[in-house]
């Protein structure tokens, strides 16, 4: 029997916390629950109420009501003065948000203060200000009787949508689609990952304090596959799916929305390069490669998985790497100077050392790392791997061409800016690439012949969030970012007045 209550939370027979749904401005616990594991040392943080069928169906209608309640009425200013006052209230809680999201996932406090909670500000703020000011296209054309016509853009909202994030950087991603929605003056019903369901949890109780009216942004925990996901996949109520993670997922999705013919955006996997040519400055691209390989254990769609070194550098860019990987401290979360957290689950582990095998199998030499450390205390229960070097793989390897979405680079020399370029596009996937040359020419040239969303060049992962955002290929479909994401969750209607 689902019971509802003002509290997110609630206490378990064992004495845990147990996360809720958030549905209709109410949280909604339920019978069926699963755990939520601290990847740190295998630790319980709480039970998570699993929101069945009907929940879901309860989330979409309530959601399909709110559309026509008093926030349909709302103006655009409006609408984004209280996405601002959400941006206030995940500020007032900001360690409240910085601990789930390191209880979850494990990851280095000073990231989830500096990357993971201050972007989800910052989500908030710009989509609402970017919504605010939004201009429209405007047409003036001839008439044959001289009088000539006017047409004019509009942006409607699409209806509610339904939103499912992933588990590498749950509140970023999480608000990242909820906040753009939201701000076009759409409904939600936001899945997070199963993985990763604390930071959404507290958002629910600042969108509640926000005074964001019942059944416009509503939260619905659980699985992919007959559960949560699926439901909302399939659910004829929503206008629109927007989703991040693996591209298999993205494909699964696809099918399920083909029959209602919604809009979808994906951004999906990624096998992402990261070029380093010699006319390169040699520190700052042993920096930034160490940076694109490693943040957050590699668990960034945007990593770089596949480093190509210019040949004169080629020895001794890998020895600069192995010094660094070696530099790196893995650790608590809490700990001062720590770099690296573990992975996200003892099940993704196994994938990624699955890879660490492969590796050997398929040849590589293993310049660093290679297995899981050992620190004699309750983190040998975690979910740590160390951080890996390979080199000597064929670009045929599936080392080489495979997401492994670990703490993990194969290096790779080249000879050529033809060959690196075409090595580079030899790709299922199609995300970001990163070049690091002090060529500017060969910098613009490169960066255009390479097939993929995102090209940084002497940097990696800098973020303007009006710019477009998503992948080629198996790396996603549309774009978000700036107006590409008010595009993608407004409905443009064109008005055309004779005059
Ligand atoms: N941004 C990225 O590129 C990401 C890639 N991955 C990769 O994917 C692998 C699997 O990780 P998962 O967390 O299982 O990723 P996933 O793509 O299966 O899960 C992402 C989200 O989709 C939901 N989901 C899964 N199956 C669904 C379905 N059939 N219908 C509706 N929703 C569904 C999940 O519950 C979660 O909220 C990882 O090992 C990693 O390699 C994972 C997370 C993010
Ligand atoms: O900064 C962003 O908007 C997104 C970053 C990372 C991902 O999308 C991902 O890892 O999936």
């Amino acid at each position: 029997m689902d019971q509802t209550s003002q509290a997110s939370t609630d206490n378990a027979a064992q004495g845990r916390t147990v996360l809720r749904n958030y549905v209709d401005g109410e949280f909604l616990s339920s019978d069926r629950t699963f755990l939520n594991i601290n990847p740190v040392d295998g630790s319980v943080i709480a039970e998570v109420s699993e929101a069945d069928q009907a929940t879901v169906d309860r989330a979409v209608q309530a959601a399909q009501r709110a559309l026509s309640g008093p926030w349909g009425k709302l103006s655009v200013q409006e609408r984004a003065a209280m996405l601002h006052k959400v941006a206030d209230g995940i500020e007032a809680r900001f360690e409240e948000f910085v601990a789930a999201e390191v209880a979850d996932t494990g990851r280095p406090v000073q990231q989830a203060r500096t990357l993971d909670i201050a972007r989800a500000v910052a989500n908030f703020r710009t989509f609402a200000d970017l919504a605010k000011t939004a201009n429209t296209d405007l047409y003036e054309m001839h008439t044959a009787d001289g009088a000539g016509a006017l047409n004019y853009t509009v942006r409607k909202p699409l209806g509610v949508v339904g939103v499912i994030s992933p588990w590498n950087l749950p509140l970023l991603l999480f608000t990242w689609k909820v906040a753009p929605a939201l701000a076009c003056g759409n409904t939600v019903v936001a899945k997070p990952s199963e993985e990763s369901p604390s930071s959404a949890t507290l958002l629910a109780e600042v969108m509640r304090d926000a005074g964001i009216p019942p059944g416009v942004f509503n939260l619905v925990h659980g699985f992919g596959k007959d559960s949560a996901g699926e439901f909302l996949t399939r659910h004829p109520g929503i206008a629109a799916l927007t989703f991040t993670g693996e591209s298999s997922t993205g494909s699964t999705i696809m099918k399920a929305v083909a029959d209602g013919v919604k809009e979808v955006s994906f951004e999906l996997g990624g096998k992402n390069a990261a070029v380093v040519f010699a006319d390169s400055d040699f520190d700052a691209a042993v920096a930034g490669v160490m940076r694109s390989s490693f943040t957050n254990a590699g668990q960034v769609c945007l990593c770089s998985e596949r480093v190509y070194v210019e040949r004169p550098i080629f020895d001794r860019f890998v020895a600069a790497m192995r010094e660094r990987v070696g530099q790196l401290k893995l650790g608590f979360p809490h700990e001062d100077g720590v770099d690296m957290g573990p992975l996200i689950s003892h099940g993704h582990r196994d994938k990624v050392l699955s890879y660490y095998r492969l590796a050997r199998e398929e040849g590589a030499t293993v310049v660093a790392g290679g297995g899981v450390p050992r620190f004699g205390d309750e983190r040998d229960q975690g979910a740590y791997v160390e951080p890996t070097i390979w080199t000597g793989l064929p670009d045929t390897a599936r080392c080489v061409r495979e997401e492994i979405f670990g703490p993990v680079c194969h290096i790779a020399p080249f000879d050529t800016e033809d060959e690196v370029v075409a090595r580079v596009n030899d790709s299922d996937y199609g995300l970001a690439c990163a070049l690091w040359t002090n060529n500017l020419t060969r910098a613009h040239r490169a960066a255009r012949r390479i097939h993929v969303g995102l090209v940084w060049v002497n940097t990696w992962y800098l973020r303007d969030l009006r710019t477009p955002f998503g992948g080629v290929k198996l790396s996603g479909l549309g774009r978000e970012g700036g107006r590409y994401s008010l595009d993608f969750y407004s409905d443009v209607s064109n008005i055309c007045i004779k005059l």
